[in-house]
Protein backbone atom coordinates (compact mmCIF):
# COMPACT_ATOMS: atom_id res chain seq x y z
CA UNK A 1 0.00 0.00 0.00
CA UNK A 2 1.37 3.53 -0.96
CA UNK A 3 1.72 6.52 1.72
CA UNK A 4 -1.13 7.79 -0.34
CA UNK A 5 -3.59 5.27 -0.32
CA UNK A 6 -6.31 6.20 1.22
CA UNK A 7 -7.08 4.00 4.60
CA UNK A 8 -11.10 2.88 4.32
CA UNK A 9 -13.08 4.02 6.83
CA UNK A 10 -14.49 0.28 7.38
CA UNK A 11 -10.94 -0.83 7.55
CA UNK A 12 -10.39 1.18 10.08
CA UNK A 13 -14.01 0.80 12.02
CA UNK A 14 -13.29 -3.08 11.98
CA UNK A 15 -9.74 -2.70 13.51
CA UNK A 16 -12.09 -0.39 16.30
CA UNK A 17 -14.07 -3.09 17.03
CA UNK A 18 -11.42 -5.69 17.29
CA UNK A 19 -9.93 -3.47 19.43
CA UNK A 20 -12.67 -2.97 21.89
CA UNK A 21 -13.21 -6.42 21.87
CA UNK A 22 -9.75 -7.12 23.05
CA UNK A 23 -9.97 -4.71 25.65
CA UNK A 24 -13.39 -6.00 27.12
CA UNK A 25 -11.93 -9.27 27.09
CA UNK A 26 -9.39 -8.28 28.74
CA UNK A 27 -11.37 -6.12 31.19
CA UNK A 28 -13.66 -8.96 31.50
CA UNK A 29 -11.11 -11.24 32.15
CA UNK A 30 -9.56 -8.80 34.87
CA UNK A 31 -12.57 -9.28 36.39
CA UNK A 32 -13.30 -12.39 36.80
CA UNK A 33 -9.71 -12.69 38.65
CA UNK A 34 -10.53 -10.14 41.12
CA UNK A 35 -13.88 -11.75 41.56
CA UNK A 36 -12.21 -15.21 42.60
CA UNK A 37 -9.63 -13.30 44.53
CA UNK A 38 -11.90 -11.76 46.71
CA UNK A 39 -11.24 -8.03 45.56
CA UNK A 40 -13.17 -5.11 44.52
CA UNK A 41 -14.51 -4.43 41.61
CA UNK A 42 -14.94 -7.77 41.09
CA UNK A 43 -17.45 -9.27 38.11
CA UNK A 44 -20.87 -9.66 39.49
CA UNK A 45 -23.09 -12.60 38.27
CA UNK A 46 -20.63 -15.93 39.37
CA UNK A 47 -23.25 -18.92 38.87
CA UNK A 48 -20.71 -21.47 40.50
CA UNK A 49 -21.27 -22.24 43.93
CA UNK A 50 -17.39 -23.21 44.58
CA UNK A 51 -15.97 -19.95 43.12
CA UNK A 52 -18.99 -18.14 44.82
CA UNK A 53 -17.13 -19.79 48.06
CA UNK A 54 -13.95 -18.94 47.10
CA UNK A 55 -14.51 -15.44 46.77
CA UNK A 56 -16.23 -15.10 50.29
CA UNK A 57 -13.16 -16.44 51.40
CA UNK A 58 -11.04 -13.32 49.67
CA UNK A 59 -7.82 -15.22 48.63
CA UNK A 60 -6.06 -12.23 48.29
CA UNK A 61 -5.80 -11.52 51.89
CA UNK A 62 -4.48 -14.41 52.78
CA UNK A 63 -0.88 -14.06 51.59
CA UNK A 64 0.44 -11.37 54.60
CA UNK A 65 -1.01 -14.57 56.51
CA UNK A 66 0.99 -17.26 55.23
CA UNK A 67 3.94 -14.66 54.78
CA UNK A 68 3.43 -14.07 58.76
CA UNK A 69 3.77 -18.23 58.95
CA UNK A 70 7.35 -17.73 56.87
CA UNK A 71 8.52 -15.13 59.42
CA UNK A 72 7.48 -17.07 62.31
CA UNK A 73 9.75 -20.08 60.83
CA UNK A 74 12.18 -18.13 60.27
CA UNK A 75 12.42 -16.37 63.69
CA UNK A 76 12.03 -20.08 66.04
CA UNK A 77 15.72 -20.22 64.74
CA UNK A 78 15.09 -23.85 63.91
CA UNK A 79 13.59 -24.20 60.34
CA UNK A 80 15.85 -26.15 58.03
CA UNK A 81 14.74 -27.90 54.72
CA UNK A 82 13.86 -30.98 55.06
CA UNK A 83 10.45 -32.61 53.54
CA UNK A 84 8.90 -32.89 57.48
CA UNK A 85 9.29 -28.99 57.88
CA UNK A 86 7.57 -27.83 54.19
CA UNK A 87 4.81 -30.33 54.97
CA UNK A 88 4.83 -28.89 58.36
CA UNK A 89 4.68 -25.02 56.98
CA UNK A 90 2.12 -25.99 54.67
CA UNK A 91 -0.65 -26.93 56.65
CA UNK A 92 0.47 -24.45 58.85
CA UNK A 93 -0.06 -22.06 55.97
CA UNK A 94 -3.31 -23.63 55.07
CA UNK A 95 -4.26 -23.24 58.68
CA UNK A 96 -3.46 -19.14 58.35
CA UNK A 97 -5.05 -18.07 54.75
CA UNK A 98 -7.09 -20.45 53.27
CA UNK A 99 -8.76 -21.67 56.68
CA UNK A 100 -8.65 -18.92 59.67
CA UNK A 101 -8.58 -15.91 57.49
CA UNK A 102 -11.20 -17.41 55.27
CA UNK A 103 -13.30 -17.64 58.32
CA UNK A 104 -12.61 -13.67 59.81
CA UNK A 105 -13.38 -12.89 55.83
CA UNK A 106 -16.90 -14.10 55.46
CA UNK A 107 -17.85 -13.78 58.75
CA UNK A 108 -17.39 -10.43 58.20
CA UNK A 109 -19.20 -10.32 54.75
CA UNK A 110 -22.00 -12.24 56.54
CA UNK A 111 -22.34 -9.35 59.50
CA UNK A 112 -21.58 -6.52 56.81
CA UNK A 113 -24.29 -7.72 55.01
CA UNK A 114 -26.43 -4.83 55.04
CA UNK A 115 -23.97 -2.18 54.45
CA UNK A 116 -23.20 -4.15 50.93
CA UNK A 117 -26.57 -4.40 49.96
CA UNK A 118 -26.01 -0.25 50.16
CA UNK A 119 -22.62 0.27 49.01
CA UNK A 120 -21.37 -3.46 47.13
CA UNK A 121 -25.05 -4.67 46.47
CA UNK A 122 -22.78 -6.82 43.73
CA UNK A 123 -21.42 -8.82 46.41
CA UNK A 124 -22.44 -12.53 47.03
CA UNK A 125 -24.55 -12.14 50.04
CA UNK A 126 -26.53 -9.35 49.48
CA UNK A 127 -27.05 -10.48 45.66
CA UNK A 128 -28.51 -13.23 46.97
CA UNK A 129 -26.33 -15.29 45.21
CA UNK A 130 -25.58 -17.73 47.54
CA UNK A 131 -28.23 -18.37 50.30
CA UNK A 132 -27.85 -17.58 53.98
CA UNK A 133 -27.51 -21.13 55.46
CA UNK A 134 -24.96 -22.02 53.18
CA UNK A 135 -22.96 -19.29 54.35
CA UNK A 136 -23.30 -19.97 57.77
CA UNK A 137 -22.23 -23.73 57.10
CA UNK A 138 -19.36 -22.82 55.99
CA UNK A 139 -18.29 -20.32 58.82
CA UNK A 140 -18.26 -23.27 61.00
CA UNK A 141 -16.68 -25.89 58.82
CA UNK A 142 -13.38 -23.70 58.12
CA UNK A 143 -13.39 -22.77 62.08
CA UNK A 144 -13.69 -26.08 63.29
CA UNK A 145 -11.21 -27.11 60.54
CA UNK A 146 -9.19 -24.88 61.44
CA UNK A 147 -8.93 -25.37 64.92
CA UNK A 148 -8.79 -29.03 64.26
CA UNK A 149 -5.97 -28.54 62.14
CA UNK A 150 -4.41 -25.94 64.85
CA UNK A 151 -4.70 -28.82 67.43
CA UNK A 152 -2.54 -31.29 64.92
CA UNK A 153 0.13 -29.26 64.27
CA UNK A 154 0.54 -28.76 68.02
CA UNK A 155 0.89 -32.83 68.14
CA UNK A 156 2.67 -32.80 65.39
CA UNK A 157 5.07 -29.98 66.74
CA UNK A 158 5.48 -31.35 70.35
CA UNK A 159 4.01 -28.75 72.11
CA UNK A 160 3.34 -29.32 75.84
CA UNK A 161 1.45 -26.72 75.75
CA UNK A 162 -1.18 -26.04 73.11
CA UNK A 163 -0.08 -22.75 71.93
CA UNK A 164 -1.34 -23.38 68.04
CA UNK A 165 -4.16 -24.24 68.94
CA UNK A 166 -4.86 -21.05 71.61
CA UNK A 167 -3.70 -18.32 69.17
CA UNK A 168 -6.11 -19.77 66.55
CA UNK A 169 -9.08 -20.22 69.04
CA UNK A 170 -7.89 -16.00 70.76
CA UNK A 171 -7.71 -15.06 66.88
CA UNK A 172 -11.17 -16.56 65.30
CA UNK A 173 -12.77 -15.44 68.42
CA UNK A 174 -10.58 -11.35 67.63
CA UNK A 175 -12.19 -12.42 63.79
CA UNK A 176 -15.45 -12.61 65.48
CA UNK A 177 -15.82 -9.49 67.59
CA UNK A 178 -13.95 -7.38 64.86
CA UNK A 179 -17.32 -7.61 62.44
CA UNK A 180 -20.33 -8.48 65.04
CA UNK A 181 -22.10 -6.74 67.36
CA UNK A 182 -22.13 -5.77 70.11
CA UNK A 183 -18.44 -5.32 70.19
CA UNK A 184 -18.05 -4.57 66.16
CA UNK A 185 -14.15 -3.49 66.68
CA UNK A 186 -14.01 -1.78 63.42
CA UNK A 187 -16.41 0.32 63.80
CA UNK A 188 -13.33 2.49 66.10
CA UNK A 189 -10.84 3.69 64.54
CA UNK A 190 -8.03 2.82 66.61
CA UNK A 191 -9.09 -0.65 67.87
CA UNK A 192 -10.09 -1.70 64.66
CA UNK A 193 -6.69 -0.77 62.90
CA UNK A 194 -5.29 -2.40 65.59
CA UNK A 195 -6.85 -5.66 65.77
CA UNK A 196 -6.19 -6.04 61.95
CA UNK A 197 -2.57 -5.18 61.91
CA UNK A 198 -1.66 -7.19 64.64
CA UNK A 199 -3.93 -9.84 63.09
CA UNK A 200 -1.95 -10.10 60.36
CA UNK A 201 1.27 -10.24 61.75
CA UNK A 202 1.42 -11.11 65.55
CA UNK A 203 -0.81 -14.09 64.67
CA UNK A 204 0.46 -15.84 62.18
CA UNK A 205 4.21 -15.20 63.32
CA UNK A 206 3.87 -16.35 66.86
CA UNK A 207 2.01 -19.62 65.32
CA UNK A 208 5.14 -20.41 62.79
CA UNK A 209 7.21 -19.39 65.42
CA UNK A 210 5.62 -22.44 67.93
CA UNK A 211 5.86 -24.62 65.27
CA UNK A 212 9.41 -24.75 64.67
CA UNK A 213 10.18 -23.99 68.29
CA UNK A 214 9.83 -22.43 71.61
CA UNK A 215 7.25 -18.95 71.69
CA UNK A 216 8.81 -16.61 73.98
CA UNK A 217 7.26 -13.11 75.30
CA UNK A 218 9.88 -11.48 73.58
CA UNK A 219 8.55 -12.78 70.22
CA UNK A 220 4.87 -11.94 70.91
CA UNK A 221 5.85 -8.42 72.33
CA UNK A 222 8.07 -7.52 69.47
CA UNK A 223 5.42 -8.83 66.73
CA UNK A 224 2.61 -6.56 68.75
CA UNK A 225 5.10 -3.61 68.34
CA UNK A 226 5.78 -4.69 64.42
CA UNK A 227 1.71 -4.67 64.34
CA UNK A 228 1.89 -0.79 64.86
CA UNK A 229 3.28 -0.44 61.94
CA UNK A 230 0.93 -2.91 60.64
CA UNK A 231 -2.25 -0.64 61.88
CA UNK A 232 -0.52 2.17 60.01
CA UNK A 233 -1.45 -0.26 56.46
CA UNK A 234 -4.70 -1.04 57.82
CA UNK A 235 -5.72 3.10 58.30
CA UNK A 236 -4.31 2.75 54.01
CA UNK A 237 -7.51 1.06 53.09
CA UNK A 238 -9.75 3.06 55.12
CA UNK A 239 -9.28 6.26 52.67
CA UNK A 240 -11.29 4.83 49.67
CA UNK A 241 -14.26 4.53 52.00
CA UNK A 242 -14.35 7.85 53.69
CA UNK A 243 -17.49 9.37 52.63
CA UNK A 244 -19.79 5.95 53.29
CA UNK A 245 -18.02 5.63 56.74
CA UNK A 246 -18.61 9.27 57.80
CA UNK A 247 -22.14 8.72 56.86
CA UNK A 248 -22.66 5.53 58.46
CA UNK A 249 -21.09 6.75 61.88
CA UNK A 250 -17.80 4.42 61.09
CA UNK A 251 -15.06 5.92 63.17
CA UNK A 252 -12.34 5.29 60.92
CA UNK A 253 -8.96 7.34 61.33
CA UNK A 254 -10.08 9.97 58.30
CA UNK A 255 -13.67 10.04 59.62
CA UNK A 256 -12.13 11.12 63.11
CA UNK A 257 -8.71 13.30 61.74
CA UNK A 258 -9.59 14.19 58.31
CA UNK A 259 -7.79 13.13 55.45
CA UNK A 260 -4.60 14.91 55.64
CA UNK A 261 -3.85 14.32 59.56
CA UNK A 262 -4.82 10.60 59.16
CA UNK A 263 -2.83 10.47 56.15
CA UNK A 264 0.22 11.98 58.25
CA UNK A 265 -0.62 9.19 61.16
CA UNK A 266 -0.50 6.46 59.29
CA UNK A 267 2.93 6.87 57.65
CA UNK A 268 4.16 8.25 60.79
CA UNK A 269 2.85 4.77 61.94
CA UNK A 270 4.53 2.69 59.42
CA UNK A 271 7.83 4.10 59.42
CA UNK A 272 8.73 4.83 63.16
CA UNK A 273 7.76 1.22 64.17
CA UNK A 274 9.82 -0.31 61.67
CA UNK A 275 12.59 2.12 62.64
CA UNK A 276 12.12 1.30 66.04
CA UNK A 277 12.09 -2.46 65.46
CA UNK A 278 15.32 -1.93 63.80
CA UNK A 279 16.86 0.07 66.90
CA UNK A 280 15.92 -3.16 68.72
CA UNK A 281 17.93 -5.26 66.15
CA UNK A 282 21.12 -3.29 66.89
CA UNK A 283 20.38 -3.02 70.46
CA UNK A 284 21.18 -7.10 70.19
CA UNK A 285 24.35 -6.57 67.90
CA UNK A 286 22.31 -7.58 64.87
CA UNK A 287 23.64 -4.28 62.80
CA UNK A 288 24.03 -6.01 59.32
CA UNK A 289 19.97 -6.70 59.39
CA UNK A 290 19.46 -3.56 61.57
CA UNK A 291 20.99 -1.72 58.47
CA UNK A 292 19.17 -3.73 55.75
CA UNK A 293 15.79 -3.05 57.53
CA UNK A 294 16.36 0.27 57.44
CA UNK A 295 17.27 0.42 53.75
CA UNK A 296 13.75 -1.02 53.05
CA UNK A 297 12.24 1.85 54.87
CA UNK A 298 13.42 4.48 52.55
CA UNK A 299 11.73 3.24 49.08
CA UNK A 300 8.74 3.05 52.03
CA UNK A 301 9.15 6.65 52.57
CA UNK A 302 9.81 7.50 49.09
CA UNK A 303 6.64 5.91 47.89
CA UNK A 304 4.53 7.68 50.86
CA UNK A 305 5.64 11.01 49.91
CA UNK A 306 5.52 10.46 45.54
CA UNK A 307 1.74 8.59 46.13
CA UNK A 308 0.42 8.41 49.20
CA UNK A 309 0.67 12.05 50.96
CA UNK A 310 -0.10 13.73 47.42
CA UNK A 311 -3.47 11.47 47.19
CA UNK A 312 -4.16 9.34 50.10
CA UNK A 313 -7.74 8.51 48.67
CA UNK A 314 -6.78 7.72 44.96
CA UNK A 315 -3.31 6.49 44.93
CA UNK A 316 -3.83 3.79 47.91
CA UNK A 317 -3.55 0.75 46.08
CA UNK A 318 -0.88 2.29 44.30
CA UNK A 319 1.03 2.70 46.87
CA UNK A 320 0.42 -0.31 48.86
CA UNK A 321 1.48 -2.25 45.59
CA UNK A 322 4.94 -0.68 45.64
CA UNK A 323 5.29 -0.10 49.13
CA UNK A 324 4.11 -2.98 50.86
CA UNK A 325 6.79 -5.65 49.56
CA UNK A 326 9.49 -3.53 51.16
CA UNK A 327 7.36 -4.08 54.43
CA UNK A 328 7.25 -7.43 53.84
CA UNK A 329 10.74 -8.32 53.18
CA UNK A 330 11.56 -5.95 56.51
CA UNK A 331 9.90 -8.52 58.61
CA UNK A 332 11.34 -11.53 57.20
CA UNK A 333 14.71 -9.72 57.73
CA UNK A 334 13.65 -9.13 61.29
CA UNK A 335 12.82 -12.50 61.58
CA UNK A 336 15.90 -14.06 59.96
CA UNK A 337 17.71 -11.62 62.77
CA UNK A 338 15.66 -12.75 65.83
CA UNK A 339 16.58 -16.63 64.67
CA UNK A 340 19.94 -15.77 65.57
CA UNK A 341 18.92 -15.38 69.23
CA UNK A 342 16.38 -18.00 69.59
CA UNK A 343 16.60 -18.76 73.02
CA UNK A 344 15.85 -14.92 73.70
C1 LIG B 1 -12.43 -9.13 57.98
C2 LIG B 1 -11.15 -8.45 57.92
C3 LIG B 1 -10.96 -7.35 57.20
C4 LIG B 1 -12.03 -6.70 56.39
O1 LIG B 1 -12.40 -5.53 57.00
P1 LIG B 1 -13.42 -4.48 56.37
O2 LIG B 1 -14.80 -4.82 56.78
O3 LIG B 1 -12.96 -3.15 56.76
O4 LIG B 1 -13.22 -4.66 54.83
P2 LIG B 1 -14.20 -4.94 53.63
O5 LIG B 1 -14.46 -3.61 53.06
O6 LIG B 1 -13.43 -5.83 52.70
O7 LIG B 1 -15.43 -5.63 54.13
C5 LIG B 1 -10.00 -9.04 58.67
C6 LIG B 1 -10.19 -9.06 60.14
C7 LIG B 1 -9.04 -9.75 60.83
C8 LIG B 1 -9.36 -10.04 62.22
C9 LIG B 1 -9.38 -8.84 63.13
C10 LIG B 1 -8.64 -11.20 62.86
C11 LIG B 1 -7.89 -12.19 62.00
C12 LIG B 1 -7.46 -13.36 62.80
C13 LIG B 1 -6.51 -14.27 62.08
C14 LIG B 1 -7.03 -14.75 60.77
C15 LIG B 1 -6.15 -15.41 63.01
C16 LIG B 1 -5.03 -16.25 62.48
C17 LIG B 1 -4.68 -17.35 63.46
C18 LIG B 1 -3.79 -18.40 62.91
C19 LIG B 1 -2.57 -17.96 62.21
C20 LIG B 1 -3.64 -19.57 63.78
Amino acid sequence: MSELTPITPNSNSTEAINASDEVKAVVESGSKARQLLGMKGAAAGETSVWKIRLQLMKPITWIPLIWGVVCGAASSGNYTWTLENVLKAGLCMLLSGPLMAGYVQITNDYYDREIDAINEPYRPIPSGAIPLPQVITQIWVLLIAGLLIAFALDKWAGNPFPTITSIAIIGSFIGYIYSAPPLKLKQNGWLGSYALGASYITFPWCTGHALFGNLNLTIVILTMFYSLAGLGIAIVNDFKSVEGDRQLGLQSLPVMFGITNAALICVVMIDLFQGLIAAYLVSIHENLYAAILVLLIIPQITFQDMYFLRDPINNDVKYQASAQPFLVLGMLVTGIALGHHAGI
